[in-house]
C-alpha cells in the first residue's frame, strides 16, 4: 500500500531559501540542525538546491513508500554519479534494472554460515587492537575504530595466507581514497579535482594502488583455486542461471562497494557508542555488569552474542541516535506521485535516517539515549521499520546482521578490558560527512582489572 492510500499527506516548502542558492547553504552547512525541522513543514517537503528541485520525505510512511518502490525511485543523481567513480555499477550504485542480478552474486558472502567466520576475524583483530593500547594513553577513538574495521573488512575480502600485503595496502590506501571521493561529492567540480594538487595526487596514487591490489589478488586466486571463506572466492565462483560469472570489472566494483559500505559505517557506530557510554554513566554501569558477567575480561566471540542483550540494545540505540548513513538519495525515473503529490521525472528524492529517528511522533523523548526503548515490551509499540539505520526494501543493507554483530562484539570485547574516558573539557558535535562522525574524539585508556 502506498502512503497516500492511508491518510492525506501534506506537501510543504522548505523555509529559508535564498535566490540562486535556494536551500543549499542550510543543506551543506548545517544539515543536522536543518533537516529534522522540515517535518514541521509537511510530510513531503520541496527544497531548492541551486536551480534544481528535490523532495524530502520527512515522515515514516513516506520514506517507506520511497524505499519500497525501487524502480520508480531508483539510485541516481549527482551523489551516486560521483560514487560511481569508485564503485562503478556495484550492487550499491547500480540501477534497479541490474540490481537483482548483482545482489544475487554477492549475497552468498553474507549468509549466516559465513558470519561466524567473520566474527572470528573480528575476535582476532579486536584482541590485537586492544592489546596494543597502554594504560593512560590518549587515543582518538574514531581513528582506532576505523583501523579495526578496515582490517576486518580487508580480511573478509581476502583471507588467503599470502594476502597479508593486500590487507596492509587496503589499510593504507582506502582512507585516502574515501576522503577524496567525499570531497568530490560535496564539491562537484571535475576540473578542480584534476589539478595536480598534493591532495589530488595522493588520491590518484591511492586509487591506483587499490586497483593494483585487486588485480594482483584476482591473479593469485585464479592460479591457486583453494576453497576460501572470503568474498573474493564467492565473487569468482558465482554463476547466474545461464552459467555466466562476473567480469573482472564487476568483481572490482563489488569489492570496492564492500569497502565503501562496510568500513567507516561500523567504525562510526562504535565511536558513537563509546562517546554515549562516557556521557551516560548509568548505561555504562549496566553494560559493564553484563560484559563482566558474560566475558570475565576475555574478548567476545559469536557464541557470546545471545548472552549480551543489553550490549545489543546499546548498539541499536547508538545507531538510532547517530545513524552512520545519515542521508540517502534517490531519483524519480518517471513522472509519478509520492505521498499523493505529483513529482516530475528527474527530481531528487532525499531522506535522512538522522532526522527520521528524531521524530517525536514515533520515538518518545527522541533525543534521550535510552537503550531500554529496545526492550521487546517497549519496542513492540513502535511502528514496523521504525528505524532505517540500514535502509529498507530490496536495497536494504546487505551487511546489516554482520554490522550489528561486528559492533556488538567489538564494544563488548573492548569494554571487557578497557574504559575509554573522554578528555575533560573536550566537547564534540556530530559532523555530517560521508558518514555521521563525532569529529576528533580523544579518549584516555583506563585498564580494567
Ligand atoms: C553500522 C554499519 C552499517 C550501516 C549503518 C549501514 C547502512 C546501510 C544503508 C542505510 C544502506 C542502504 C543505502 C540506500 O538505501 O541507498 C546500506 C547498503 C549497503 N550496505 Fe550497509 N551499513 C553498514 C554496514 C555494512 C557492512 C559491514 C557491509 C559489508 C561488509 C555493508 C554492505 C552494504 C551493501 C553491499 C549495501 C548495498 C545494498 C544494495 O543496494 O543492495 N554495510 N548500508
Amino acid at each position: 500500500m502506498v502512503a497516500s492510500e492511508r491518510r492525506s499527506y501534506r506537501l510543504g516548502r522548505a523555509p529559508g531559501g535564498v535566490p540562486l542558492l535556494g536551500n543549499a547553504l542550510q543543506l551543506f552547512r548545517t544539515p543536522l540542525d536543518y533537516l529534522p525541522g522540515l517535518r514541521h513543514e509537511g510530510d513531503l517537503v520541496r527544497l531548492k538546491i541551486g536551480t534544481s528541485t528535490a523532495y524530502m520525505a520527512c515522515t515514516h510512511d513516506v520514506v517507506q513508500e520511497v524505499l519500497h518502490n525501487p524502480r520508480t525511485f531508483d539510485k541516481g543523481g549527482e551523489f551516486i554519479d560521483t560514487m560511481k567513480l569508485l564503485l562503478g555499477d556495484g550492487v550499491g550504485t547500480c540501477p534497479a534494472a541490474k540490481h537483482r542480478r548483482q545482489r544475487r552474486f554477492i549475497q552468498p558472502a553474507f549468509q549466516r554460515d559465513r558470519l561466524d567466520h567473520y566474527c572470528r576475524l573480528m575476535h582476532d583483530e579486536v584482541t590485537a587492537l586492544a592489546g596494543s593500547w597502554r594504560p593512560g594513553a590518549v587515543i582518538d577513538a574514531g581513528t582506532e575504530m576505523s583501523r579495526l574495521t578496515t582490517r576486518v573488512t580487508a580480511r573478509m575480502m581476502f583471507s588467503a595466507d599470502i594476502a597479508a600485503d593486500a590487507v596492509t595496502a587496503v589499510q593504507r590506501n582506502f582512507p585516502v581514497v574515501w576522503k577524496g571521493v567525499y570531497r568530490r561529492m560535496v564539491i562537484p567540480l571535475p576540473l578542480l579535482h584534476a589539478l595536480p594538487t598534493p591532495a589530488n595526487i595522493r588520491f590518484t596514487r591511492a586509487l591506483r594502488r587499490l586497483d593494483d591490489v585487486i588485480i594482483r589478488m584476482l591473479d593469485t586466486y585464479r592460479r591457486d583455486t583453494a576453497d576460501r571463506d572470503d568474498l573474493l572466492t564467492v565473487l569468482l565462483t558465482a554463476r547466474d542461471e545461464r552459467g555466466i560469472g562476473l567480469t573482472d570489472t564487476e568483481i572490482h566494483d563489488e569489492l570496492m562497494t564492500v569497502l565503501a559500505a562496510g568500513v567507516e559505517t561500523p567504525a562510526s557506530g562504535l565511536t558513537w557508542a563509546f562517546h554515549l557510554l562516557a556521557e551516560n554513566p548509568d548505561v555504562e554501569r549496566k553494560l559493564l555488569a553484563e560484559v563482566d558477567a558474560v566475558l570475565g575480561g576475555r574478548p567476545a566471540s559469536a557464541a557470546d552474542l545471545s548472552a549480551l542483550p543489553y550490549t545489543q540494545r546499546v548498539v541499536a540505540e547508538a545507531l538510532r541516535l547517530y545513524p552512520p548513513v545519515w542521508f540517502i538519495t534517490r531519483r524519480a525515473v518517471t513522472d509519478t506521485r509520492l505521498a499523493g503529490h505529483p513529482v516530475p521525472a528527474g527530481s531528487s528524492i532525499v531522506f535522512s535516517p538522522y532526522a527520521l529517528h528524531r521524530d517525536p511522533d514515533v520515538f518518545r523523548d527522541p533525543e534521550r539515549f535510552d537503550p531500554d526503548r529496545w526492550l521487546p515490551e517497549n519496542a513492540c509499540e513502535l511502528p514496523r521499520n521504525a528505524t532505517i539505520t540500514f535502509g529498507g526494501g530490496s536495497r536494504k543493507c546487505l551487511g546489516d546482521v554482520l554490522a550489528n554483530q561486528e559492533v556488538t562484539l567489538a564494544l563488548a570485547s573492548i569494554t571487557a578490558a578497557w574504559r575509554l574516558r573522554p578528555l575533560p573539557g573536550h566537547r564534540i558535535r556530530p559532523v555530517a560527512k560521508a558518514e555521521l562522525t563525532t569529529g576528533p574524539l580523544p579518549m584516555t585508556t583506563e585498564a580494567r582489572s
